[in-house]
């Protein structure tokens, strides 16, 4: 009994084995690729046209072996060709049944395609072909070195006849498509055996001259031809591009997964075997699969390719790798190829007329008349995936791809607003009126972005007078700003009746009693039944309201906009932190762009999939989703851009809701007014009635005040100014600033002077969120907030002059922007005889060259109130104690001495919270301001 091998030695006999089999599979198949060519003139009209069947190795096989049967005997003939096969994974392969040689018992698979599936006689070789005649379609393709290498060989001059038809025939297929012949056909024919068992031509290659290759020292795949192929991805299959190889579609029969797809004419499989097929197609001297990107991890041990190359000598193919990439549009008329390198791609690029190549991001891009060229043509070249640009982007710039426009900057026709009232016309800034056009073009579905202050309302007002036909409408907005819309109508539309307005003030009111129907977002929800018959124009101020498609106010929102005929959105911030905050709106203005969030969050939200499900928080394609907000949504302007046509300043009264004063404090506020005009009062007595309504409407506009202030924050004002007088006000404004962690300062008169400064020096250069809240009368000079553009008065003050004082604090030395004032007035409080008395004393100032500016001019409503004979005279005691010298000091020092406990109004309100201001730092800068006022900066 022998020992048994070491596995050491079994290691060693294996491995020479393995040599042995190559070095035979290398002579075999040199043999083998002469074959085709002789096939080819053979009768073609009983091929099966099955291209599965047609390069099959049964028919090669019966060629070799006229002996055999003629029934598709697709075993070698050759016992010389059955190498036994060692390789498990090689059995794998080849186990079929239907593909066991039965004419060799001893058959065992094979372990190498290149030895199972070629057995031809080497004598049937012609002799001198060149190779690259035969097999050289994709030799000698774009790779010149190559094909000059193979013709060079020692035969390249013995032609034979026939062969030189044979040759002709296969240039022929090779050059007219520039590709490997892929017709299943063509495949056939070149496959197909003499079915007399004779080679065409009649000539021998004998077995010495194959030897007499190698002997020559020329590698034999080159004298033979080499083949070159590359592995494409798509999705979980992969396809094979390479000319035909008799071995190699034995190769691919043998895979589970295989599948022919006669439009493009190539093998695919599954992802699962590109590992056997890569191994497999490494054993086939003369073949050269260029492996798949990144699927190294597929294939147990690396390329051989590159080993192939390098025994060929010839240098490293192009690369021939899977690449994948997308188009984005860059600019209204030219779009962008997003992908890395192809070579075939680049040479594609450079037939377009419109190419260009930034240097920079080392990328191409193309006008977009040239788009669908150039996709057509990709479509080609089945080793690139280059996606198109959305359906929604081609759809909004058609023009564009048909050529019929390329102006960089779209072309709004002017809107003719002849059936607009004319006071609102004429009174539109230059932008505006471009604003009127652009959403006049786009059919009245647009969101108007303008930054802050740009004057949204009167546009909006604008455009859905133009389309007052289709009335009526609906106008949704913060509940903060019902009334200040209701006031905008009566002051931009006089043809408007204001009967005509309804505001909508408690889940109980009419949606539809107006022709102008003003609700908030909150009511809206509630009110969601009424809106059948639906608007058919809506506006929604602040529409980044609408951002989460979770909320209550969006899911109401969202069928009426799709319904509705006019859409204007309104919203000087739409998105303020992901661009997904954009889809409702991007949906409620056009419907059918991208219906399906997902599709959106892919292109523009950088969406990701994580293990709990799609994270779309980011962002993606931002320059793309401009342009096409820009072309299509959206209409945006920076203040900065329009700042020459701005005033310095502009002033806005906001009407608060008095539907926020709760009945307690309404009581309080009527017995108030009522002691002012009560008969037989003394002066003092009145002033001291005068006094207690000023501290009892403070106390009634917090809640308003508060809503407001978060209302802006909600809609991503950063930093702005509160000023207040009451300490009972800026107490709660900087509690619930607390409470919702908001940045904020408070300057007020118990501040110390160092602590001022250091206070607004913290404001100024806060880089995010803040809110300084301040009082009128302690914080109203000598500080400068410049970084901020806002200022909201929450309190009226009876002095202008130290109203536009405390306004100055922001718009100032240091300040680019124009500024924006806000006064929150409440109705049926002191604030409706405050704000009259304001405007005229600031009129009288301003007839006299002492202010700036004509403040009633810069605000809605100077006369939102009618006064009754009631009215009249507690606003005659309000100029009056506020006009006559010296009273202002007296009425502080009332104030002072207010008690709210002795009054009998049921409120208890500690002295201390009433004023901001110590009185007597009150009293000084009172004066002061008064004389600064008289002289302003
Ligand atoms: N053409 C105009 N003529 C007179 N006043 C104007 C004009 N445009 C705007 N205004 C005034 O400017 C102020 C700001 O306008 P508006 O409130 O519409 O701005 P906005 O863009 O809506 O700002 P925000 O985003 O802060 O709400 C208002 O008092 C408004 O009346």
């Amino acid at each position: 009994m022998s020992l048994p091998l070491t596995e050491e030695q079994r290691k060693k006999i294996e491995a020479n084995r393995q040599k042995a089999l190559a070095r035979r599979a290398e002579k075999l198949l040199a043999e083998q690729h002469q074959k085709p060519a002789q096939s080819k003139q053979g009768p073609s009209q009983n091929l099966p046209r099955d291209p599965s069947k047609s390069g099959s190795h049964g028919i090669f096989f019966k060629q070799q072996n006229p002996s055999s049967s003629s029934h598709g005997d697709q075993r070698p003939q050759n016992p010389h060709s059955f190498p036994p096969n060692t390789s498990e994974q090689a059995k794998g392969m080849w186990q079929r049944p239907e593909e066991m040689p039965t004419a060799c018992p001893s058959y065992r698979p094979p372990n190498q395609v290149t030895v199972a599936g070629i057995s031809p006689p080497l004598a049937n070789s012609p002799p001198g072909v060149p190779s690259q005649q035969l097999w050289g379609c994709e030799l000698g393709q774009g790779h010149p070195q190559a094909s000059l290498e193979t013709q060079s060989t020692p035969f390249a001059n013995t032609t034979h006849e026939p062969l030189a038809k044979v040759k002709n025939f296969q240039e022929t297929a090779a050059s007219s498509s520039g590709q490997p012949p892929r017709d299943p056909e063509l495949e056939a024919r070149m496959a197909r055996p003499s079915t007399s068992g004779q080679n065409i031509s009649g000539s021998v290659m004998p077995r010495t001259e194959g030897r007499l290759q190698q002997k020559a020292g020329t590698p034999l795949h080159r004298v033979v031809g080499s083949q070159q192929g590359r592995c494409i991805r798509n999705g979980e299959r992969f396809q094979v591009k390479i000319g035909y190889n008799e071995a190699l579609i034995a190769v691919f029969k043998s895979l589970p997964s295989r599948s022919y797809d006669p439009a493009t004419k190539t093998w695919n499989f599954s992802m699962t075997d590109y590992g056997p097929l890569m191994k497999a197609a490494q054993r086939l001297p003369g073949i050269t699969l260029q492996p798949l990107e990144g699927a190294e991890g597929h294939v147990e041990s690396p390329s051989t390719s590159s080993g192939i190359i390098a025994k060929t000598g010839l240098p490293a193919a192009p690369s021939l790798a899977f690449v994948k990439g997308q188009c984005v549009l860059i600019s209204r008329a030219r779009f962008e190829a997003d992908i890395s390198y192809s070579e075939d791609l680049i040479a594609l690029f450079k037939q377009m007329d419109s190419r260009k190549y930034d240097v920079k991001t080392r990328k191409w891009s193309f006008l977009l008349e040239e788009y669908s060229k150039l996709m057509e043509r990709v479509r080609g070249l089945p080793q690139v995936q280059l996606d198109p640009l959305p359906k929604t982007l081609t759809l909004a710039f058609a023009a564009q791809l048909q050529k019929t426009s390329l102006s960089p900057v779209a072309d709004i026709p002017e809107a003719d607003l002849s059936r607009v009232d004319s006071k609102l016309v004429s009174s539109l800034l230059p932008f505006q009126r471009a604003g009127v056009n652009f959403a006049i073009a786009q059919r009245g579905r647009l969101l108007l972005a303008d930054d802050m202050g740009l004057g949204k309302t009167i546009q909006a007002i604008c455009i859905a007078a133009y389309y007052r036909k289709e009335w009526p409408l609906l106008v949704v907005v913060p509940s903060s700003v019902r009334f200040t819309w209701e006031q905008a109508f009566c002051r931009w539309l006089p043809s408007l009746n204001p009967v005509d307005i309804n505001v909508v003030v408690t889940g109980k009111d009419r949606l539809t009693d107006g022709l102008v129907n003003i609700v908030s977002f909150d009511l809206l929800s509630k009110l969601e039944k009424q809106l059948k018959p639906p608007f058919k124009v809506v506006i929604i101020d602040e529409s980044h309201f609408l951002k989460n498609i979770k909320t209550a106010r969006c899911r109401a929102a969202m069928p009426l906009l799709k319904v509705a005929k006019r859409v204007i959105l309104l919203s000087g911030t739409p998105a303020m932190s992901r661009p997904a905050e954009l889809y409702t709106q991007i949906l409620a203005v056009r419907p059918t762009f991208f219906p399906q969030f997902h599709a959106f969050g892919l292109r523009y939200c950088g969406a990701k999939r994580q293990p709990w499900g799609w994270d779309y928080s980011g962002s993606s394609n931002l320059g793309e989703l401009k342009l096409l907000l820009e072309e299509a949504v959206m209409l945006r302007r920076l203040k900065g851009d329009v700042l020459s046509q701005l005033p310095a300043k502009q002033r806005k009264m906001v009407v608060v809701a008095p539907g926020q004063i709760n009945a307690r404090t309404r009581a309080a506020l009527d017995a108030a007014a009522k002691e002012m005009t009560t008969k037989d009062k003394t002066k003092q007595q009145q002033k001291e009635a005068l006094i207690l309504f000023f501290n009892r409407t403070a106390e009634a506009k917090i809640p308003s005040i508060i809503e407001y202030i978060l209302d802006l924050l909600e809609s991503g004002r950063e930093k702005f100014l509160v000023f207040a007088h009451h300490k009972v006000v800026l107490d709660a404004i900087t509690k619930e600033l607390e409470r919702k962690r908001v940045q904020h300062i408070r300057i007020d008169g118990s501040t110390s002077s160092a602590d001022r400064e250091d206070l607004c020096q913290q404001f100024q250069l806060s880089p995010g969120p803040a809110v300084a809240v301040l009082s009128i009368t302690a914080a109203n000079m000598g500080l400068t907030f410049s970084s901020a553009d806002l200022v909201v008065f929450g309190e009226l003050f009876w002095n202008p002059g130290v109203l536009m004082q405390a306004e100055d604090r922001v718009h100032r030395i240091g300040q680019l922007s124009s500024v924006s004032i806000h006064y929150l007035v409440a109705r049926g409080t002191a604030d409706d005889y405050l704000w009259p008395l304001i405007q005229e004393k600031i009129k009288v100032l301003g007839e006299a060259g002492l202010s700036e500016t004509n403040f009633s001019e810069m605000t809605e409503a100077t006369d939102y109130f009618s006064k009754d004979s009631k009215q009249q005279k507690i606003y005659n005691l309000f100029q009056k104690s506020f006009e006559e010298d010296g009273n202002d000091m007296e009425l502080l020092e009332a104030a002072e001495s207010f008690d709210p406990g002795s009054q009998d109004t049921g409120d208890k309100l500690d002295e201390s919270t009433l004023t901001g201001s110590p009185v007597k730092k009150k009293r000084f800068e009172f004066f002061d301001n008064w004389d600064s006022f008289t002289s302003p900066l």
